[in-house]
This record gives C-alpha cells, sequence and structure tokens, in this order.
C-alpha cells in the first residue's frame, strides 16, 4: 500500500532528526535520492551521463537545498549543471557545495530573465527545487515568470524536487503557474497533494525515497492500494461456497431513456464474481437485462420483499420514473450496503450512512455539495478533489467516491483512498455504470465480513472506503488491460474484470 502525508505531518516527523542535529544527513539523502532518479531517467533514454546537461531552479529553503546538493552529485559525475537562483538567496550549504562541485550559478533577476529562461529550456533536465513541504501558496515575482515562460518552452525531462512548486503537499491544489514534470522524487513518504488531481497532473510518476524518517510517521492521510493489497483483500470463494454466500446483489436500475445503463451495471456485477443478480425495474428494461445476461433473476418487486445483501441504485435512473426512485430511496434506508450512482443521487436523503457508497463524477459532486448549501461548481471541484470529496463525506456522512483521472474515496471517518490504474480511455459512456456493478458485487460478497478486514489491518469502518477503493483499482486495471492503449467500451471494460481478479 501506498501511504501518503501531508506536509505538516511530514514536517513534524521531521522535527525531532532535526532536533537531534541530523537535518543535514536527512538533506543528503533526499538529494542522493534525486541526483539517483535523474541519472536512471538519462541512462532509461539512452542518453550519455558525461556532457549532459542540467539546470536546477533552486529557492531559498530546504528544498532548493536538496535541488542544490543533487544537482553537486550530478556535477561531480560530469553533468553540465546550471543553478538558476529564484528567490537571489539560496540554502548556504547547498550553494557551497554546488559551487564547488564546478556548477555554474545565475541569480535571476527580471535583467537576465531571458537568458535564464533560454538556458533551462535548453537543458535536457530541469529540477523543479523552487518551493517544497514549506510553500505558502504558489510561486511569486521573478519564479513565477521563469516558470510560466519555460512551460510554454516546452523544456526536456522535469523532475519535481520533493513535489511540484506551487502544489499544495496537503490537498493536491495547484497555485498557477506549475511546470508540470514527467518525475516527482519525493523524500521520506509521497505526500497527499501528488496523489490527488490536480497535484497528480502535475507531478507525473511519482517515486519516493526513503530518508530514515519512516518509522516516525503517523497514520496516513491518504492510502493507495497496490496489486499485492487486492490479492490479499480480495478473497477467492471457499470451497463450500455457494451463490448466496458469494454475495446476492439487487439492482435498482435502467430506464426506457437508459436501458443500457442497467445491462452494464448487471454484467460489471457479474464480471466480479457476484454470486447472484436481482434485478428489479420497467418491465422493457428487465427483458433486456434477461437477453443480455440470462444468469439474472428479473422481478417488479419490491425493495422489501427482495432478499439481498448489497443493493445497486441509479445507474440510467429516469427522475420521472417514481416506482425506480422511490425503490432506490428504500434501498439507501435498508440499512444494507448500498452503491447510489447518477439517477440516485439527487434523490436520496441528504444525510446517509458511511455504507451507503455515493459515486458522483465532479460535476454531480459539485450538484450535490450545492444542494448542500456549498457553493462549488464543477471547476472548483475539479481545481479541489480533496477537500471537495472530504467534505461530501463529512456533510452527508455517507462514502463518496469521486471518479476522475485519479479515484479519490472518502469515508466520514475520514479514510482517504486514492487510485489512478484507470487510462484517459475510459471515460466513455457506460464505464461509470460498470464501476458501480463492480462495487455492488464486492460489497455484497464482503460487506458484511468485519472479520476479513480486520484480520488485514483494516478498522472494520474503514472497509465501506477500503472496498469502494478496491473496485476502482479492480475497475481501473481492467480497463487499462482491455484498452491496451487503444479506444475502450464499457462492455469490454466488463469482459476484463474476470481476467483482473484471477491475476490477483
Ligand atoms: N526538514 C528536513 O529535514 C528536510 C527537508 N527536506 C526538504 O525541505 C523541504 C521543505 O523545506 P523548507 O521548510 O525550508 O521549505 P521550502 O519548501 O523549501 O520553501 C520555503 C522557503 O520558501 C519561502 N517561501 C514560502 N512560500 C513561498 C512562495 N509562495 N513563494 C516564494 N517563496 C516562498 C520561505 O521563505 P519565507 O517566505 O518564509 O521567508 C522559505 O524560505 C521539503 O520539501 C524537502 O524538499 C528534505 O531535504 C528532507 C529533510
Ligand atoms: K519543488
Amino acid at each position: 500500500m501506498i501511504s501518503a502525508y501531508t506536509g505538516t505531518q511530514i514536517r513534524e516527523t521531521e522535527k525531532s532528526f532535526l532536533d537531534n542535529g541530523v537535518g543535514a544527513v536527512l538533506m543528503q539523502r533526499a538529494a542522493y535520492g534525486l541526483a539517483n532518479a535523474v541519472v536512471r531517467e538519462l541512462r532509461g533514454g539512452r542518453q550519455r551521463l558525461y556532457g549532459a546537461s542540467v539546470t536546477v531552479l533552486a529557492g531559498k529553503g530546504n528544498n532548493g537545498g536538496d535541488g542544490l546538493f543533487a544537482a553537486a552529485m550530478l556535477a561531480r559525475r560530469g553533468l553540465r549543471t546550471t543553478a538558476v537562483l529564484t528567490a537571489g538567496d539560496a540554502h548556504p550549504e547547498g550553494l557551497a557545495a554546488f559551487k564547488k562541485a564546478g556548477g555554474r550559478v545565475v541569480r535571476l533577476t527580471p535583467e537576465n530573465m531571458a537568458e535564464a529562461t533560454a538556458a533551462a529550456a535548453a537543458s535536457g533536465v530541469v529540477i523543479d527545487a523552487v518551493l517544497g513541504t514549506g510553500a505558502q501558496g504558489g510561486l511569486r515575482g521573478p519564479a513565477a515568470e521563469l516558470v510560466e515562460a519555460l512551460g510554454r518552452a516546452r523544456p526536456g525531462l522535469v523532475v519535481a524536487c520533493d513535489i511540484p512548486s506551487g502544489v499544495d503537499a496537503d490537498t493536491g491544489e495547484a497555485h498557477a503557474p506549475v511546470l508540470r514534470a514527467e518525475l516527482t522524487v519525493t523524500f521520506g513518504a509521497a505526500k497527499a497533494g501528488l496523489l490527488a488531481d490536480p497535484g497528480a497532473d502535475f507531478a507525473g510518476r511519482v517515486q519516493v525515497v526513503p530518508i530514515g524518517i519512516e518509522a516516525g510517521l503517523p497514520w496516513p492521510a491518504l492510502c493507495r492500494f497496490e496489486a499485492g493489497d487486492l490479492s490479499a483483500l480480495l478473497a477467492r470463494p471457499e470451497r463450500r461456497a455457494h451463490k448466496y454466500s458469494r454475495g446476492v446483489l439487487g439492482v435498482v436500475a435502467g430506464s426506457s431513456a437508459y436501458p443500457g445503463a442497467a445491462v452494464l451495471a448487471c454484467k460489471g456485477a457479474l464480471a466480479a464474481g457476484a454470486g447472484m443478480v436481482r434485478y428489479l425495474g420497467p418491465p422493457d428494461v428487465a427483458d433486456l437485462v434477461r437477453q443480455a445476461c440470462p444468469e439474472i433473476v428479473c422481478s417488479a418487486g419490491t425493495v422489501a420483499g427482495t432478499h439481498v445483501q448489497a443493493w445497486l441504485v441509479g445507474s440510467g435512473l429516469d427522475d420521472s420514473d417514481e416506482q425506480q426512485l422511490q425503490r432506490a430511496r428504500d434501498a439507501a434506508d435498508s440499512g444494507l450496503p448500498t452503491i447510489a450512482d447518477a439517477g440516485a443521487l439527487p434523490a436520496l436523503p441528504d444525510v446517509l450512512a458511511p455504507q451507503v457508497i455515493l459515486t458522483p463524477h465532479a460535476g454531480e459532486l459539485a450538484s450535490l455539495l450545492q444542494r448542500l448549501g456549498v457553493g462549488l461548481d464543477r471547476a472548483a471541484v475539479e481545481a479541489s478533489t480533496l477537500s471537495a470529496v472530504r467534505r461530501a463525506a463529512g456533510l452527508t456522512e455517507a462514502t463518496v467516491l469521486l471518479k476522475g483521472a485519479t479515484t479519490l474515496v472518502a469515508s466520514p471517518f475520514q479514510d482517504f483512498y486514492s487510485q489512478a490504474e484507470g487510462t484517459p480511455w475510459m471515460a466513455t459512456a457506460g464505464s461509470g455504470d460498470v464501476l458501480a456493478g463492480v462495487i455492488g458485487a464486492l460489497l455484497a460478497r464482503l460487506g458484511a465480513d468485519v472479520g476479513h478486514f480486520a484480520e488485514r489491518g483494516i478498522d472494520p469502518d474503514a472497509r465501506w472506503g477500503a472496498i469502494a477503493a478496491m473496485a476502482a483499482s479492480v475497475h481501473g486495471r481492467a480497463g487499462s488491460l482491455a484498452s491496451a492503449g487503444g479506444p475502450v467500451t464499457a462492455s469490454a471494460i466488463s469482459d476484463a474484470v474476470p481476467e483482473v481478479l484471477r491475476t490477483m
């Protein structure tokens, strides 16, 4: 599992080391990890190290210190290094080491702005070490001007030191201008802002360099499941399993206008291993569901009269179909775990419960927050995804999964997950219905199994968020597998889910 922390958590952890006088040692480890990462990138791109050019943009704090020490190490390996000091001042020991290694120093002024920009744009690698976890807001003054111009000039490989300057380490909010990195080398542990959009957009690949503070880190602010976690959490059926023990999911989805959503949600649930799916809805949609998936038991019954372990409601619902909306409300009120998607979101009460998982995209989350009296529009949600999803979970008391390039999950108990295994090709109609189906299957199978999570180190209260994150990961992996770098349909994503589960 990748554990991510706020800048404050990291600084507090470092404090005891600084008090013990080992701050310089931590900085050397950070710089060494950064320099090595640059070397690996150059070698990976089959470039010669000797004579390759590197420009470090160095601010006046410790982030600049990391960058200068790393550049000094690179200079000693024969790279042509330039340091652009964006604040005039610089970390004294870092600057001394850099000069001693033979690096060239440019103190940024309005007069040499054009020259410094051109030099940075022409170099093979740019290290962004202007601001790190000690930043207050975004880049200002000459540093901002330089980064803006450099962004337009499309420099070579950009490597961010700890975090792209201008990205908030706690929230992932980006204060423009931010230089988009291909790689972020981050120290001690990942920062939460690197795993939430838009910060994740600017960070590129994230590499964590251990510096010796790890044992002192607190409970993470944000987690990301990796393949090994999924293998442990996605238990295979027991030898004497039967369809009821594998989880029965009730589905309230689809309408005459959007019958396909019901089919895709049901397909997603079957693909993710539901023991049985019971569909409730209009006869014309039920006919289509039966034709597409003969395994599914369809009826026009009520929620109370249907025996299931979890509910999936909302995909493709029509806001004029009062009978379906009432079923969705009954399911959310049943006390059973419920995934509520799309059409159900506006129909449910404002305050729900942790076992209800809401799955809005940014626009739907903005509408949800507006109904709850928070004046955020879609752009504001996209600019601050982690804060928005945290707020929604707090206000609704439900678990909220925000769909996007990075999927975020927040529970009302303040557990946060981030998954990003998907591909932009998955932004296609019906993809969310399949995700709802996968969540539904996992809820039906694992929702009641408190011991399963406790044995694997997950607090029982945190299991709703964990299930949503597991499903997002499976869905993202299935999409990437089916896409293989090209267009993909929602049906193909669903078809790839069993293969993903097999490899887990
Ligand atoms: N602590 C450790 O042991 C280790 C720390 N490590 C490294 O240190 C980094 C944190 O370093 P840091 O705390 O010095 O802060 P940093 O991010 O460099 O910037 C703050 C400086 O910039 C200034 N400033 C602030 N906002 C600004 C703005 N918007 N625009 C312009 N200037 C602004 C502010 O000055 P002020 O304005 O307060 O006078 C201050 O001087 C961390 O990310 C990691 O890379 C690693 O080496 C491991 C060991
Ligand atoms: K930085």
